[in-house]
């Protein structure tokens, strides 16, 4: 099958989060199954670079239909870690990819909807006819819309598409400009509630919902987060939506890509290791402990990794780090925020702790510092307040870290709790699971933790071995995509 991924990140040249593991890895798993795939991506002035061979201009001249008028545009070809992607870069004065960062700008919803149009159009004079072209969030929300209204009568007309949806919260919203701008035009047809129209804000249209509308097929990245996100709040206000295309939704847990996050292989940590040779994770944990200036005690570590966010329980990432300190624990912290309140926070934070022995907090992005601190933790919370999938607690339990999460979301069906799951017997069970948002609720399921690791290291071991047994491949999402892609095809 020939199959086109149309997305905002793709790891590791361009990742704000999990969506780039996840375009990436599910993208290097449809290719191992035979398919051909390509991915279309913005040109960003600050992708990563040095992950991309053999960069070249693959079609010049490129010109977008744009309000009245068109934008030209190259489209620039090269490989990521051995996925062909498309990056494309408009030559105009909005500079809508060389902002410095992914997201964040005040036109993001033009910017992405110009990516979305612009992606179109390349396939389209391009000649590319893909069976499947599979988009994520809402930046890629109008990609379906666009390709059912206009592009279809351009000769695109058996192009059939997926959509996975990673985050509910950031749906993109607009006024009529995006219509007239994309050549949707007639407001009145699509701010109908059945098209586009924001189930809450009249005026706005709503390009998330435009994907579950438009698409063929509807995921999101979790059983039971879409399970969540149909009946519950998750949905943000989707879920009558969902409701309405209930026959074409459903949930695929993500996978992990094992060639990029495998202790046996990883090029980022000193010192290689599997189940059967856990004494080298002791000595990546010298290692990071080392690199980060903690003190070299006999202290169990505990890790967040993740972005610093309402979404990811930031209240009780930051109570974790004093019940570590006070709890004979260490901890490391490497998260970035984009909303000014939190990043200020956890600043203060970060120079209140600076001299502290046993905490380390790494404001920022760092591909190459996470792999290490995978390596060398014990533990790893997550505590999201809702968790579509979430990536890191699978990382962790391939890096033989122990699990520390709410039961929420794709948190559900990954980690099972050591002390009280009812449905996965003791020796299948590898994690901490809490349920409410409060502290005592976290403290419990840590204090769980750190006793074990104190009293009990053999089964402390056996639960990380436990964990390390699991398989979150693709092998098994990819299956399941392509079941999709199948059901949808032409
Ligand atoms: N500061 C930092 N430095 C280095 N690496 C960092 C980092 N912050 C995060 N990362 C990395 O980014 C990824 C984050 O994965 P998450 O599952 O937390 O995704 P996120 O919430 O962004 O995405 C959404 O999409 C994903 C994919 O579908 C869902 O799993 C998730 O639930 C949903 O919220 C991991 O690979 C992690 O190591």
């Amino acid at each position: 099958m020939y199959i086109v991924q149309i997305a905002s990140e793709c790891a590791p040249v361009i990742k704000a989060g999990g969506l780039g593991d996840v375009v990436y890895g599910l993208s290097r798993e449809l290719e191992v199954r035979g398919n051909c795939v390509e991915i279309i991506l913005p040109m960003y002035d600050c992708m990563r670079y040095d992950h991309i061979w053999g960069l070249h201009e693959a079609y010049l001249d490129l010109w977008v239909p744009w309000y009245d008028g068109a934008i030209n545009c190259s489209v620039y070809c090269g490989w990521v870690h051995g996925r062909l992607c498309f990056f494309i870069q408009p030559n105009s004065q909005d500079n809508f990819f060389n902002r410095g960062n992914y997201y964040g700008s005040s036109d993001d919803n033009l910017r992405f909807a110009f990516f979305s149009k612009a992606a179109l159009e390349f396939l389209l004079v391009s000649n590319k006819r893909p069976d499947i072209i599979h988009c994520h969030d809402w930046q890629t929300g109008l990609v379906p819309v666009m390709l059912y209204e206009i592009y279809q009568y351009h000769g695109m007309s058996n192009q059939r598409v997926c959509y996975t949806i990673h985050n509910f919260k950031h749906q993109g919203f607009a006024g009529n400009e995006v219509l007239r701008a994309t050549g949707l035009n007639q407001e009145s047809y699509y701010y109908d509630y059945d098209r586009l129209r924001d189930n809450f804000n009249p005026f706005a249209i709503n390009f998330m919902k435009g994907g579950i509308v438009y698409s063929n097929y509807v995921n999101t990245v979790s059983p039971h987060h879409a399970w969540e996100a149909h009946y519950g709040e998750e949905g943000y206000g989707l879920g009558h939506t969902l409701e309405l295309h209930q026959s074409k939704f459903s949930g695929i847990l993500n996978g992990v890509d094992y060639d990029v996050w495998n202790p046996e292989i990883d090029k980022y940590i000193p010192h290689h290791y599997n189940i059967d040779q856990l004494e080298n994770k002791a000595k990546n944990k010298k290692a990071l402990r080392e690199k980060l200036l903690l003190q070299d005690v006999d202290k169990p570590i505990i890790a967040y990794i993740g972005r610093l966010d309402q979404q990811k329980g930031v209240h009780l990432v930051h109570h974790a780090i004093y019940y570590a300190i006070h709890h004979g624990a260490q901890f490391v912290l490497l998260g970035s925020a984009t909303e000014k309140a939190i990043n200020d926070w956890f600043c203060h934070e970060k120079a209140f702790l600076n001299d502290h022995p046993d905490v380390h907090l790494e404001l920022g992005f760092n591909e190459e510092l996470a792999h290490l601190i995978y390596a060398g933790s014990d533990m790893i919370i997550v505590p999201s307040n809702y968790e579509p999938c979430g990536l890191t607690q699978i990382i962790g339990m391939k890096y033989g870290t122990v699990p520390i999460v709410r039961g929420v979301g794709g948190l559900v069906s990954t980690v099972f709790d050591r002390d009280y799951d009812q449905n996965h017997a003791p020796e299948k069970r590898n994690g901490y699971v809490f349920y409410q948002t409060d502290t005592p609720a976290l403290e419990s399921a840590m204090e769980r933790a750190i006793s074990l690791w104190y009293q009990y290291p053999k089964e402390f071991e056996q639960l990380i071995q436990q964990g390390m047994e699991y398989d979150f491949s693709w092998n098994n999402p990819g299956a399941q995509y392509m079941n999709v892609y199948e059901f949808i095809k032409a």
